[in-house]
């Protein structure tokens, strides 16, 4: 099977054409080909279908297999995929997700998509039993993880994050804390965790554990979440940069909508033995 891997800010991923090849099977696909080591090596895995309601459709599964409802840097790569491959003839389009229908706009410059801006929808503070055990609103709570106390918001942006401020980052061993709050059983199927420090009104640095994959070099949605969270609880701006271990993010809260700007690279293309 073709595929083509594609990186955002360090988020990387495996992407097969659905239109092409039914594919079977697709959460143990995914497992394979998301393996560092006996597969190509990704943090997640997207299939092109076709849709109803929009352009077109991204089916995504976490690098476990599981699938999650959106991803923030994958479907900036999912974008310049299908404009790129000539599945969409326009650079503004809509891509269908579980999290529902997202706009997308891509920058071309000299003929290369540069840029791409995703309009994330609105943040949703008001979380279901089905998210999460304890309440339907978590905002800057102090809540304890195996004897550790952190100030926590929980919010929906696409899917589910968890975002927790500190005054260094440096003092945070992100895989172990972040696995204590990823797995926690407050949240019935886990959560995204992102640790976050404020640097100005206009810049945030953010470190995500994502459930399903682990500790990443970016998490769109995550960044996304991040920057709502530290408007309302730390007061920085509405459009502000998110510093993330791969790159920057550019995140604007517009009438309570967030667009997210980013990156979006091939790194290579072949044929998968599946
Ligand atoms: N990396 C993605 C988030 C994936 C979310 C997934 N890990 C989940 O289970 O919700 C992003 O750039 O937004």
């Amino acid at each position: 099977m073709r595929f083509e891997k594609y990186q955002g800010t360090g988020n990387d991923f495996i992407i097969f054409n659905g239109l092409e090849n039914r594919l079977k099977e697709r959460e143990t696909l995914a497992r394979k080909v998301c393996h560092r080591r006996f597969g190509i090596g990704a943090d997640g895995m997207m299939i092109v279908e076709n849709s109803n309601i929009a352009d077109v459709r991204m089916d995504f599964f976490n690098s476990d297999g599981s699938v999650a409802p959106m991803c923030g840097n994958g479907i900036r790569c999912f974008a310049k995929y299908v404009y790129d491959n000539k599945l969409v003839d326009f650079k503004n389009f809509t891509v269908e997700t579980l999290a529902g229908v997202m706009d997308v706009n891509l920058v071309i410059r000299e003929g290369l998509t540069r840029l791409v801006t995703i309009n994330m929808g609105k943040p949703e503070f008001e979380t279901s039993k089905e998210d999460v055990l304890i309440s339907n609103r978590i905002i800057n709570k102090k809540l304890i993880f195996k004897e550790e106390s952190y100030f926590i918001s929980v919010l929906k942006m696409g899917t589910l994050h968890s975002v927790v401020f500190v005054d260094n980052l440096q003092c945070i061993d992100v895989n172990r804390q972040g696995k204590n709050i990823e797995s926690s059983p407050i949240f019935t199927k886990k959560t995204n965790v992102n640790f976050a420090q404020v640097i100005d009104n206009k810049n945030i640095k953010v470190v995500t554990y994502e459930r399903g994959v682990g500790q990443t070099l970016s998490c769109g949605t995550g960044a996304a979440a991040t920057a709502v969270v530290s408007t309302l609880v730390k007061g920085t701006d509405n459009d502000i940069t998110a510093h993330v271990p791969g790159g920057k993010l550019g995140i604007k809260q517009l009438q309570k909508e967030v667009y997210m700007t980013g990156p979006a690279e091939l790194i290579c293309r072949g044929i998968y033995n599946f």
